[in-house]
């Protein structure tokens, strides 16, 4: 009896307990989340699911036109809930130099990805770091190799490339897609550790196997707890993710390291070519985060100077085939200055004469973002802008393929028209397009990256006549640019002349048989 007047008793004190309890903690919900939306105010948002938000809204591929498309109905900036994170997207030029340029200081933070930086990269993958001190740090020794005065020492490794490039275009032109990996891969092999790519030899494809899996760990959704962190704080045996992230960091290690004890090697024997990688270990600062730090500073370069480039110069072919005009143009240009009977092949040291190739560069950054909705900067105080509030850990992006097709930003901006680019600026190879990216954050390499898609399209555009191939029309919107498996679109290349012939033949050949 006393026990169950005690139980009941119990029961009854739980009864009245719990909804209590339960009450407090939803009241003290509604009530931070309350204050929460009264202390910060965002720009329009897009209406998505409970819990998940706009997760499922982003499509895997055109993501670029997804954001296009919602920029239009939802004005200059818009907000989007991606699992935890909230994202502004900024839709304006005007929008993206107030706040990532001349904010840059609050505004070049990463996103936190348990998986893709702290497991798979230890933490020292440059492109994904917070803004931090050994960030900094990196970044300055990058600049101070990679700045416009140091490109008399990659200029000789693009020379050579392109030269070999042409060659593989006129040796097996349907192949084009695989002759510009090659290319872009070559040069940045060569800037970093000042040697050639090597097609067969197993360890370059190690290397470069590296740089795919490391862009597949970055996309959305690749793994559940960079989408939803909260899960890194499962004991580590019941991460299930963690051990394939180990090995992918080991496998990183283990192949930046056998590069870098190789370059140590020729540079003993006196044989190392002038590089990044050369300069890079005499610098003390690069040894300041230790050697784990050190490899995958120079991994992430080869990471980010790959892709990138050979991206930007098949959207400049496709560019070629869908509007001659421009292409003439560049062609009387180059004609103009190395003869119209293939006299000789252009030069960095024409650059000075060829001024429309130089604008042709910038509007091929321009046309088709590569990075089609920006790349996640991440805020680290909170911060107040023209009414809105926003929290520290928000995030922000340039929405680039917007940006880039707004008539109130450029004229015409659906053709191709490298004219827009002749003015002032146009030695500014940064100036008046964000297809470095904006602020602190811009690419590091982008001497490099300019000086690869000048010197191809000028050797290219010289030598060879490009016409659409069979297989439809080609939607340059929807081009799958990333592709590298097969040609992203049906291209056909013919050489120009006998004589152009007979110059790439001459020139093209001692490229492919130079070794270094
Ligand atoms: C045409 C070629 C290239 C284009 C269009 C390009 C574009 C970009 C873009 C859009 C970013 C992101 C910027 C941001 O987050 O705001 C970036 C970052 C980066 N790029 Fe490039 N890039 C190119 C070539 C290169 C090359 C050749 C290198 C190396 C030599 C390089 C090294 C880097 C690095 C290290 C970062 C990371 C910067 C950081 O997070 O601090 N890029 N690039």
């Amino acid at each position: 009896m006393t026990f169950k007047i005690a139980s009941m008793e119990i029961s009854l004190s739980w009864k009245t307990i719990l909804p209590t309890l339960l009450a407090i903690l939803i009241a003290q919900r509604v009530y931070a989340n309350h204050q929460w939306h009264r202390k910060y105010k965002f720009p329009n948002r897009i209406p998505g699911l409970p819990i998940f938000g706009n997760t499922f809204q982003l499509p895997p591929m055109q993501q670029g036109i997804w954001a296009r498309d919602q920029a239009k109905k939802y004005g200059e900036m818009f907000t989007v809930q991606f699992g935890i994170q909230t994202w502004v997207f900024l839709n304006s030029s005007r929008v993206v130099h107030d706040l990532l340029e001349k904010r840059s200081s609050i505004y070049s933070s990463r996103v936190h990805l348990p998986m893709a930086q702290t497991i798979m990269s230890g933490g020292c993958r440059v492109l994904l770091m917070p803004y931090s001190d050994r960030w900094r740090a990196i970044r300055k020794v990058m600049h101070s190799i990679l700045n416009k005065q140091s490109m008399g020492t990659f200029a000789p490794f693009q020379e050579l490339e392109s030269r070999h490039l042409l060659y593989d275009y006129l040796k097996t032109p349907d192949l084009w897609h695989v002759a510009n990996q090659r290319f872009a891969n070559s040069v940045i092999m060569s800037v970093v550790f000042g040697k050639r790519l090597e097609l067969d030899n197993p360890n370059t494809k190690e290397l470069f196997e590296t740089s795919t899996e490391i862009v597949q760990a970055m996309q959305p959704g690749a793994s559940l707890v960079d989408a939803l962190p909260i899960f890194e704080n499962l004991p580590q045996w019941l991460q299930w993710w963690r051990p394939r992230g180990i090995r992918a960091h080991e496998k990183c290690k283990r192949v930046y390291q056998r590069e870098v004890d190789d370059i140590k090697r020729r540079i003993e024997a006196g044989t190392a070519r002038d590089c990044f990688a050369l300069q890079f270990l005499r610098t003390p600062e690069a040894h300041a985060f230790g050697p784990t730090q050190l490899l995958f500073s120079l991994g992430s370069l080869m990471e980010a100077g790959t892709d990138t480039s050979r991206m930007v110069i098949s959207q400049l072919l496709c560019a070629a085939i869908l509007d001659p005009r421009w292409a003439a143009t560049a062609r009387r240009q180059l004609d103009g200055v190395c003869g119209a009977n293939a006299e000789r092949l252009p030069e960095f040291a024409d650059r000075g004469h060829l001024p429309y190739i130089s604008a042709v560069t910038k509007e091929a950054m321009r046309w088709r973002p590569m990075a089609p909705i920006g790349m996640p900067h991440c805020l680290v105080a909170d911060d107040e802008y023209e009414g809105f509030r926003w929290p520290k850990g928000t995030v922000f992006t340039w929405n680039a393929t917007s940006i880039a097709l707004d008539e109130n930003e450029f004229e015409d901006p659906m053709r191709f028209w490298p004219e827009r680019f002749l003015n002032e600026d146009l030695d500014n190879v940064l100036k008046g397009h964000l297809g470095f990216g904006p602020g602190r954050r811009m690419c590091s390499g982008y001497h490099v990256g300019d000086g690869n898609v000048w010197i191809v399209i000028a050797r290219l555009l010289y030598c060879f006549d490009f016409e659409a191939g069979e297989g439809g029309e080609i939607d340059s919107l929807r081009v799958p640019w990333i592709e590298h498996r097969h040609a992203p679109f049906p291209l056909k290349i013919k050489i120009r002349s006998p004589a152009h012939a007979a110059l790439v033949e001459r020139e093209g050949k001692i490229a492919t048989e130079t070794v270094y």
